[in-house]
C-alpha cells in the first residue's frame, strides 16, 4: 500500500521521522478500531495491532488512545500480520463528541480529516438548528466543513431550504443538494474527493450517508466490509466507523449513527459559527451582558429590528449553556484527578 495515497503529507511523515524512539518502526493509518485492537494500513501490508503497554500506563484519557484516521508508529510482525503501536502522531484535525453515557470525556470520532460532509436530509427532518450544531463541531474539528443536503428527490423546494441555511452560514461554507438514489448532485462533490484527501461523514442515523458511501464506491461495491446490527426500532445501522478507500483515491470515513452527538469544548467553534452574534455582543454596554433583559444590550435590538432571527439566538443561548455544562464538569473532572494524584503522591511518601 502506498502511504501517500492513504494520505500521508510530507508533514506527517516528518513528524514521524523526528519523533520515533527506534529505528524498527514503521508509521501506519488506523483504519479500524474496536475495544483496543485496531486494524492499521501500512506500507507493507494491513495490521491487526494492540496498543503497548506503556500506552495503557500512561494515557489518562480517551483522546489519547488511537483513534480512525490516526497516523500512528508501531512495531510490526509481519509475519503474524500483527503489530504494536507505541505513538499517535500530532494529529492535524480531529472530530470528538462527548462520549456515550454519563460522563465529561471526550471521544475522538476521527482524525486527520481534510473536509467533513456534514449529511442533513431535506425530508421533514430537516433542521437549521442541528445544522448549526454540526458546523460548531466541524469548525471546532480543523477539518473544513460542507454542508450535504441529502435526499433532494423528496424535495419540492431545495432553493428554499438552500436559502434558510445561507442566512446561518453567510456563504462561508459550500451547500450540495444530492440524491443518492437517484445519482444526482454526486458531480459537484468531486473537488473535494481528491486522492489522498480524507473525508468523513457525518449526520444522523437514517440521513442516507452509507447509501452514499456505496454510490461513491461505485462499482467496487461490494467492498464494502459493513456490520450492520438492528437498532431497537428495528432498523439496521451502521455499527463501526472504518476508513474506506474510494476508486478515485480519496479516503472515506464513515460514521455510525451520531444519536449520541455532543458538543465538546468548542469555544472557538462557537465564535465561528456565531460569529454575527458575537460581533453584535461587542457593542453590548455591558460586557458580561446574557443578551436578555439588559438595557444596552446590542444583540436583543437586532432581534427586535428583524436583522437576527430570535431562533438563533436561543440557538446560540442554549449551545452555550451545554458548552458551560460540559466546561464545569470536566474542570470538576481535572480537580478529582489532581486529587487522586496528589493522595498517591502522598500516601508513597508515608511509605518510607
Ligand atoms: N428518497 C431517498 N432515499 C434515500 C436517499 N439516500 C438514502 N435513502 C434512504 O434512506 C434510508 C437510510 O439510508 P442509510 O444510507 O442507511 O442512512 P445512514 O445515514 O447510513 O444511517 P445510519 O447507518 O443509521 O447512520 C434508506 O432506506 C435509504 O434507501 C436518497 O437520496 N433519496
Ligand atoms: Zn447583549
Amino acid at each position: 500500500m502506498n502511504l501517500l495515497s492513504i494520505g500521508l503529507t510530507e508533514t506527517m511523515k516528518s513528524e514521524f521521522d523526528h519523533l520515533k524512539a527506534e529505528d524498527s518502526l514503521i508509521i501506519g493509518r488506523v483504519a479500524l478500531e474496536h475495544k483496543r485492537m485496531y486494524r492499521v494500513w501500512t506500507e507493507h501490508q494491513e495490521l491487526l495491532c494492540e496498543i503497548s503497554g506503556k500506552f495503557n500506563y500512561q494515557a489518562l484519557t480517551r483522546e489519547d488512545f488511537p483513534a480512525v484516521g490516526d497516523w500512528v508508529a508501531l512495531r510490526p510482525r509481519l509475519e503474524e500480520g500483527k503489530g504494536t503501536i507505541l505513538q499517535v502522531l500530532p494529529r492535524k484535525s480531529k472530530f470528538s463528541r462527548k462520549q456515550a453515557g454519563n460522563t465529561s470525556e471526550e471521544q475522538i470520532v476521527a482524525a486527520n480529516v481534510d473536509t467533513v460532509f456534514l449529511v442533513n436530509s431535506l425530508n421533514e427532518d430537516f433542521n437549521v438548528r442541528r445544522i448549526e450544531r454540526y458546523l460548531l463541531l466541524a469548525w471546532e474539528s480543523g477539518a473544513n466543513p460542507v454542508i450535504v443536503l441529502s435526499k433532494a428527490d423528496l424535495c419540492p423546494n431545495i432553493a428554499e431550504k438552500v436559502t434558510e441555511i445561507e442566512a446561518v452560514t453567510f456563504g462561508g461554507v459550500p451547500i450540495i443538494p444530492i440524491s443518492a438514489e437517484k445519482n444526482q448532485g454526486l458531480e459537484q462533490l468531486a473537488p473535494y474527493l481528491e486522492p489522498g484527501k480524507t473525508i468523513a461523514l457525518l449526520g444522523s442515523s437514517g440521513v442516507g450517508k452509507s447509501t452514499l458511501t456505496n454510490r461513491l464506491l461505485g462499482e467496487e461495491k461490494q467492498a464494502v466490509k459493513e456490520i450492520r446490527s438492528t437498532d431497537d426500532r428495528g432498523r439496521h445501522t451502521t455499527t463501526h466507523r472504518e476508513l474506506v478507500l474510494l476508486p478515485n483515491g480519496s479516503i472515506l470515513i464513515d460514521t455510525p449513527g451520531m444519536r449520541e452527538l455532543q458538543l465538546w469544548n468548542s469555544t472557538s467553534g462557537l465564535s465561528e459559527t456565531f460569529s454575527d452574534i458575537e460581533l453584535l455582543a461587542s457593542q453590548c454596554k455591558f460586557k458580561d451582558c446574557s443578551h436578555r433583559n439588559e438595557p444596552g444590550c446590542a444583540v436583543t435590538a437586532a432581534v427586535e429590528t428583524g436583522m437576527l432571527m430570535s431562533e438563533r439566538l436561543s440557538s446560540y443561548n442554549k449551545l452555550q449553556k451545554e458548552l458551560a455544562f460540559i466546561e464545569r464538569k470536566s474542570d470538576k473532572r481535572a480537580q478529582s484527578e489532581e486529587r487522586k494524584k496528589w493522595k498517591k503522591v502522598h500516601n508513597q511518601k508515608n511509605k518510607y
